[in-house]
């Protein structure tokens, strides 16, 4: 049977990167998407924000909603101290074969925590299965319609502390408007938009991050 996009991927990434380099896995797939085909990855320009952003929080606890293929997970995690680990969850089991392969290609295996389902019933228990009291940096690019209750299911589990800071992919296209309303109008967040453009396209997309003020 004809193969799936998220292999096609996996096989650009094993043709045309370099096993440990995770620089070289981030342009195979950018190459993929650009030049074969596009897929729904994090992509470069909306990948650099997300890096500085990384960069910035230094965080020493990391949750991704939304493994998909791995390519924000491995952005992610070239950028983390040694010893910090990112807990990425991903409802496809077919996603998750892949993003497991794509993650260990850039040799980054020991610094994530790949775990399968789904967020609304992995979340609450993240805290007792890893040890967990609060997050650093959070970021959203699952289900758009999973965004808002998430971070609700974040608020009243206690994962956030003041300080926390949540990056959320796609604010504008596919869209997510009651997630932006609600941490643009809540009193505890502070939120700056990043506008940029929807991966490999002229597209308006962009980045929200979001402050927790306690
Ligand atoms: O739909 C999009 N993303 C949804 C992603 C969903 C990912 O997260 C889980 S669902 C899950 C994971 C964990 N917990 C609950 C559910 C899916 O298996 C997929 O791996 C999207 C779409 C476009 N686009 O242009 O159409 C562009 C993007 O950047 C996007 O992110
Ligand atoms: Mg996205």
């Amino acid at each position: 049977t004809r193969s799936t996009r998220p292999q096609r991927m996996l096989k650009a990434v094993q043709k045309n990167a370099t096993k440990g380099n995770p620089e070289s896995v981030i342009s195979a797939i950018d190459y993929f998407c650009k030049n074969s085909e596009w897929a729904m990855n994090v992509g470069d320009e909306k990948g650099s924000i997300l890096d500085s952003v990384v960069t910035e929080v230094n965080p020493s606890t990391v949750l991704e909603l939304g493994t998909y293929c791995g390519y924000s997970t491995v952005r992610i995690a070239r950028l983390l101290s040694p010893g910090t680990k990112l807990i990425t969850l991903e409802f496809n089991p077919a996603y998750a074969a892949v993003a497991r392969q794509i993650i260990a290609y850039a040799g980054l295996q020991d610094k994530v925590t790949l775990v399968e389902g789904p967020s609304s019933e992995l979340i609450p228990q993240i805290k007792e299965r890893f040890g967990i009291t609060t997050f650093d940096f959070i970021f959203l690019d699952h289900w758009k319609d999973r965004y808002l209750p998430d971070i609700k299911l974040f608020e009243e589990c206690g994962l956030l502390r003041k300080g926390s800071v949540l990056l959320a992919d796609n604010v504008i296209c596919p869209g997510t408007p009651e997630y932006l309303e609600y941490v643009r109008n809540s009193p505890h967040y502070e939120s700056r938009y990043y506008p940029a453009h929807l991966e490999y396209t002229k597209v308006e997309d962009g980045l929200e991050k979001s402050v927790f003020l306690g």
